[in-house]
């Protein structure tokens, strides 16, 4: 755990200069991909036979525009910002927490200190103006134009470009209804589709949660036509950070692991905003919370797994770290059948 300096200088002071930054990124390198996938037919297996794992390596190495990828530099990032929408009783627990939790974290107690610790990622945390939470969305935008452009470059900057996959993860007391009402703008549907419990709410949390996402898109009907401006009004610090990073990954080459429903909300406005945005990602985990099945349909994307896990901090990201890197290890170690002296069959 080390925490990092504040946001220097990010390529963008607007919204609509962050959307060019993230639509110019460049993509994945062909070549490179296809020395990856010709290496990956002639490794000492059966066609196909790691599965899943193969498709996975050459995906990583067409982002890191290499043949013989590497995954032992991961970067796992936490953001960590607070939400005026708790006054309303969203979430099972206090907003003092978010600030607790993220002392929790600089002292390595927390689910995703070990987690990184175990699969060797540097892991650090940011805290997003914790002592000003964003205004209560469902009264008016949650953030101004400057204060999400400055989460976003707070992200931005938070990435480590020699990192070799990326895990942002987020701690915020109430981003479980944030989340869900960034789902429904995106995507519509009804408001009790995308709320959960969260840390646990009660039947009438939830009911008290669907009105809160109800009241937060009735005010801001104005912005559901953006979903940089739905990012803006409906979102909050952490989640604009995360998709600063995963952004920044982009333009990096970087492969990003998404963690579970917040993680994947705040994602979702990039892939609405610039399609193929989230080309570099995988969705690490299925999380237990309600709408992120749904969310991940939307997303296009197949989790690489299913633990029931609904804590956030990128921990179900960092677990699927561990499969990634079974996959790159396979894919960069083994020997060919012609070095190894095996017949091809
Ligand atoms: C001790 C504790 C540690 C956490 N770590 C992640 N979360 C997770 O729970 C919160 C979202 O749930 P809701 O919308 O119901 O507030 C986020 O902070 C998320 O990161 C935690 C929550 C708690 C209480
Ligand atoms: O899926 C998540 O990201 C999640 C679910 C519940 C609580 N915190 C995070």
């Amino acid at each position: 755990m080390s925490s990092l300096p504040p946001p220097s200088d990010a390529p963008f002071t607007t919204l609509s200069a962050f959307r060019a930054a993230l639509a110019h990124a460049p993509g994945p390198n062909g070549p490179a991909e296809a020395r990856a996938r010709a290496r990956n037919g002639v490794l000492t297996k059966p066609p196909g036979a790691l599965g899943r794992l193969e498709d996975l390596a050459i995906w990583v190495a067409s982002w890191q525009g290499t043949e013989t990828p590497r995954l032992d530099a991961p970067q796992v990032v936490i953001f960590a910002g607070n939400h005026g929408v708790t006054a309303r009783g969203i979430s099972a627990f206090p907003a003092e927490v978010t600030a607790q939790m993220v002392a929790n974290f600089e002292a390595g107690g927390a689910a995703i200190n070990q987690l990184s610790q175990a699969f060797g990622a540097q892991m650090t945390v940011q805290a997003l103006d914790l002592d000003r939470p964003t205004a209560d969305f469902t009264q008016g935008p949650a953030m101004t134009e400057a204060e999400v452009v400055a989460a976003l470059a707070t992200g931005w900057q938070a990435v480590d470009p020699t990192a070799h996959v990326l895990v942002a993860g987020e701690m915020g007391i109430g981003n479980t209804t944030v989340a869900a009402a960034l789902c429904a703008a995106l995507y519509g549907g009804d408001a009790e589709g995308w709320v959960g419990r969260g840390t646990g709410v009660d039947d009438a949390g939830l009911a008290r949660k669907a009105d809160a996402v109800r009241a937060a898109l009735a005010v801001n009907a104005g912005a559901l036509g953006d979903p940089l401006e739905v990012l803006r009004c409906l979102g909050g610090r952490e989640l604009a950070a995360m998709a600063g990073a995963i952004a920044r990954a982009r333009g990096e080459g970087i492969p990003v692991i998404l963690d579970g429903f917040i993680c994947c909300a705040a994602a979702a406005c990039l892939a609405e905003a610039v399609p193929g945005a989230l080309d570099h990602a995988v969705a690490g985990h299925l999380s237990a919370e309600g709408g992120h099945e749904a969310l991940l349909a939307r997303l296009d994307k197949t989790p690489l797994l299913s633990l029931g896990l609904r804590l956030g901090e990128g921990s179900g990201a960092a677990l699927a770290l561990g499969i990634l890197q079974g996959a790159v290890a396979c894919h960069s170690g083994m020997a060919t059948f012609a070095e190894a002296g095996v017949s091809d069959g």
